[in-house]
């Protein structure tokens, strides 16, 4: 049976092989010309030639002189005179060319025609334009011009013809024509047009003063687009930039790219129309006095005051307004001409005086991740291109133009479609493109904002690591006017994006596990320290896994805040999260009231007013330090404390901007019930690392895209309505560590910056207050508060120099005493006693 099989199977098959075998005959011309195979035997053929050409010529080099005479008296029958034995290693055939071209032709540039074959010979065998045939025919026609002459103009010596008979010639002419000196000139002209254009040889006079330029420098590594409509391959990988120059890419201008929305997101630069309102503009301006850090060092004088919200006693000359006046008078616009005199001498208040010797970290605590030069296979462009140009081709799509912005992790290829293409069709193919390129993490734009192009954006073989040293050393870091700058990464033109925490004004991020979150968080926390000095900036760390922050814990006496009678500032603990954000919604309604009272709109207004020492600290006026709240893994907080958690952020989100409380919460599990309607709407600003699925990205950013990212740093930021993709800034935690113990070794406040105490209502019922357990000071804070008809601990903490704590409880006694009302949040109590007789009264009854 099985042989019947196979005997069936062969006849069947015969009548194939027959076929094909016909097929075979009847090849065409054409097809042959076209076939691949020729191709192959047609480079090989080109190579050998090339081959023979450099043997005989090399071989000629050292035996011209036996064969010369030997050809020139042969000259018509040298290739077929058997007997004529020549020494050259090819034979005669060798000495017959070598002597057409070396003596009759070119002399030594005669070998720029072996390199045509060898690259004809390359590009036919592998079926690829590896070399470019028409630049090398271009430098061989150049070169076959001028080498001869020069040879035969510098070296006729030795009877060798260097220059070949060409040589002799126009050498000859040409010192006719311009005499030696001018010939030996025109060809050093042309050896130093050369070098200049093919090297771009630096020349700079000796060092001069320069004049103040105003112009702000532009950051070295930012990478124009790349015109892929002409062919990019070179022979090695060479940095981009250079690939430029080489390869004669058309850069476009700067300007042009800025006008890209995708490339203008250049928060940082200067002629930017700046995304804030009227007040944050006089901030900056007031900012752009105070800020100017050399080398990371602010001067201390004109920075903005801290008045530490501690037991320790204010330092400094606004005690002095004390003396001087009467603090109800204090006000800018009440007070008495004396007052104002006082007032106008002193000098702006120093804002550093707590801890004026404290040094901001330095760079060099950083390090350098990578060589950060961006290196970009022009095969893998050219590859790139083509796969990209077929694949739409296959779909019947036709493009006009493509260009490539190369990036720290990704490229990106600008497509303009030919007219009449529905941008939804390219939109369709993206795992069809993504298969052909075979690559993961393809995302397609399209279009991109603003622009008639399609936007793929395809991750390089090759990545580079975005180093938090070249972000905070870059000139946009440093010599930025922001309220919280905070430098997160590279942009796919390689442009720093460094931007303002109050203008965003809270972020959101997610990502799925070990996509760069943690690193993420890191980069801002170290942007901030590294411009921020302790009195300027508390923050408020969260962390329910108890590692990622807790490398900050050293930090607390400068930076940190935290509840009163805490140990750890790091808060770990769902319960005491609760209490935080409350407490937090509580200094955010303090704020609001000093403010209010100040007559000041926002954060700036009020310090700048404090410094200028036009509020009184005896009213309660204090120096107001940004309040970062970080929340690392949010999910887990949602999930155990669910409203209790959501409630407060939303409503700090909400509100708490005006005040300088600004809000960073970071989650895994970007799902609709962890980031709810409520919190989503109050931060408008987020970021995703890579995340697990579209549904996820969806949650998070509104759209698509974030699936789709490669890891390691690959980001999407979503902020004022454009979403970029970024490249993290990498800062490792060893880095961390350096900082934070270089901060920690300084002198510190004596504690952690205190946040109002926030007290469970639930915790306290039933609570009742035993007269017997009254503190030893009740009835002076009783008096006290009666005097002023003031229900406030902040008055018993000043006048009774007592602890926030101890205040706290006297004025929960002087409560439960009927002295004073309940709490009013941040408002001061009622005073229920409203004279001095009375209270004696009151205690007497009491006992
Ligand atoms: N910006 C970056 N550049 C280069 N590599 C990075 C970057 N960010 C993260 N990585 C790499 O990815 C690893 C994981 O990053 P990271 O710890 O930040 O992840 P994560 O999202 O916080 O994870 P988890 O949620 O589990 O803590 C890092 O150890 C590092 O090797």
């Amino acid at each position: 049976m099985a042989a019947n099989r196979t005997k069936e199977k062969k006849k069947k098959e015969s009548p194939v092989e027959e076929l094909k075998q016909e097929k075979e005959e009847q090849v065409s011309v054409k097809e042959l010309v076209k076939d691949e195979r020729t191709h192959k035997i047609t480079g090989i053929a080109f190579l050998i030639i090339s081959l023979i050409l450099f043997f005989a010529f090399t071989s000629y080099l050292f035996t011209w002189k036996e064969d010369q005479d030997k050809v020139l008296q042969n000259a018509s029958g040298v290739l077929f005179n058997d007997e004529l034995l020549v020494s050259n290693l090819l034979g005669r055939f060798g000495a017959w060319i070598s002597h057409l071209f070396f003596y009759k032709g070119f002399g030594v540039a005669s070998y720029l025609i072996c390199s045509i074959f060898f690259i004809a010979g390359v590009n036919f065998l592998f079926g690829k334009k590896i070399f470019s045939l028409p630049r090398n025919l271009k430098y061989v026609l150049v070169g076959l011009l001028v080498l001869p002459v020069s040879f035969s103009f510098f070296l006729n010596a030795f009877g060798f013809p260097w220059g070949g008979a060409f040589g002799n010639y126009a050498a000859g002419w040409l010192s006719g024509f311009l005499g030696k000196t001018g010939t030996g000139l025109l060809l050093s002209l042309a050896a130093i047009s050369y070098i200049i254009w093919r090297f771009n040889p630096v020349f700079s006079l000796p060092q001069r003063k320069p004049k103040e330029v105003t112009v702000e420098p532009l950051p070295e590594e930012i990478i124009e687009r790349i015109d892929l409509n002409e062919p990019v391959v070179k022979e090695k990988p060479v940095p981009v930039n250079q690939l430029k120059k080489e390869s004669g890419f058309t850069p476009i201008p700067l300007q042009q790219e800025e006008e890209n929305p995708l490339h203008s997101f250049s928060v940082t630069e200067k002629e930017e129309e700046p995304v804030y309102e009227d007040e944050e503009e006089e901030y900056e301006e007031e900012e752009e006095e105070a800020d100017e850090p050399v080398e990371m060092t602010i001067p201390v004088a004109e920075k903005p005051v801290r008045q530490p919200k501690t037991d320790m006693p204010v330092e400094g000359p606004a005690l002095e307004i004390k003396n001087a006046a009467d603090e109800e008078e204090t006000e800018e616009d009440d007070a008495e001409p004396s007052v104002k005199k006082v007032v106008e001498n002193l000098p702006p208040y120093d804002p550093f005086l707590d801890l004026k010797d404290y040094k901001f970290p330095s760079l060099n605590l950083l390090e350098n991740h990578g060589s950060e030069k961006i290196v970009q296979d022009p095969h893998e462009l050219e590859n790139y291109k083509n796969q990209i140009i077929n694949t739409l081709r296959n779909y019947d799509i036709e493009i006009q133009k493509i260009f490539a912005t190369v990036g720290p992790t990704v490229t990106l290829y600008e497509i303009v479609p030919a007219a009449g293409v529905r941008i939804s069709r390219i939109k369709n193919l993206e795992d069809d493109i993504a298969l052909s390129l075979a690559a993961l993490g393809i995302r397609i734009i399209a279009p991109i904002p603003g622009k008639g192009t399609i936007g793929i954006e395809v991750p390089n073989v090759k990545k580079t690591v975005v180093s938090m040293k070249t972000l905070l050393s870059s000139e946009k870091f440093q010599h930025n006017n922001f309220g919280l700058p905070i430098a997160i990464g590279k942009k796919i033109d390689n442009e720093n994006f460094i931007v303002d925490l109050t203008t965003m004004p809270h972020l959101l991020m997610a990502g799925a596990t070990g996509q760069g979150k943690s690193v993420g968080l890191n980069a801002i926390l170290v942007s901030l320290l590294y411009k921020k000095h302790p009195s300027q900036l508390k923050l408020v760390l969260v962390d329910p896994k108890k590692v990622e922050l807790s490398l900050y814990r050293h930090i607390e006496k400068h930076f940190l805040a935290k509840l009163p009678g805490e140990d750890e500032a790091i808060i770990t603990d769902t319960k005491k999260v609760i209490n935080t954000l409350n407490a937090l919604c509580i200094e955010m309604d303090n704020r609001y009231d000093l403010l209010k009272e100040a007559g000041c709109r926002n954060l700036r207004e009020y310090n700048e007013k404090f410094v200028a020492r036009k509020l009184n600290p005896q009213k309660g006026h204090q120096y107001l330090p940004f309040i970062v709240l970080v929340v690392d893994e949010f999910a887990d907080l949602i999930m155990t404390a669910g409203k209790e958690v959501e409630m407060p952020i939303a409503r700090l989100a909400q509100l708490a901007r005006a005040v300088g409380i600004h809000l960073i919460i970071a989650t895994q599990r970007p799902s609709v019930n962890i980031i709810t309607g409520t919190i989503k709407a109050n931060f408008p600003a987020r970021i995703a690392f890579k995340v697990s699925s579209k549904v996820d990205s969806r949650t998070i950013l509104d759209t698509g895209g974030a699936e789709q990212l490669i890891g390691k740093g690959d980001m999407l930021i979503s902020y004022n309505g454009e979403l970029t993709r970024l490249q993290c800034a990498f800062v490792d935690t060893p880095e961390v560590d350096e900082i934070v113990s270089f901060i920690s070794k300084q002198r510190g406040y004596p504690q952690a910056f205190l946040l109002p105490e926030y007290v469970d209502e639930k915790e306290l019922e039933g609570k009742d207050f035993d007269l017997s357990d009254r503190d030893a000071l009740f009835e002076d804070a009783a008096r006290l508060i009666v005097q002023n008809q003031v229900g406030s601990t902040s008055l018993l903490q000043r006048r009774m120099k007592l602890g926030y704590n101890r205040a706290g409880r006297l004025m929960d006694q002087l409560e439960a005493a009927g002295i004073v009302g309940p709490s009013q949040g941040s408002k001061a109590r009622d005073v229920l006693i409203k004279t001095e007789v009375e209270l004696e009264q009151h205690l007497q009854m009491m006992g």
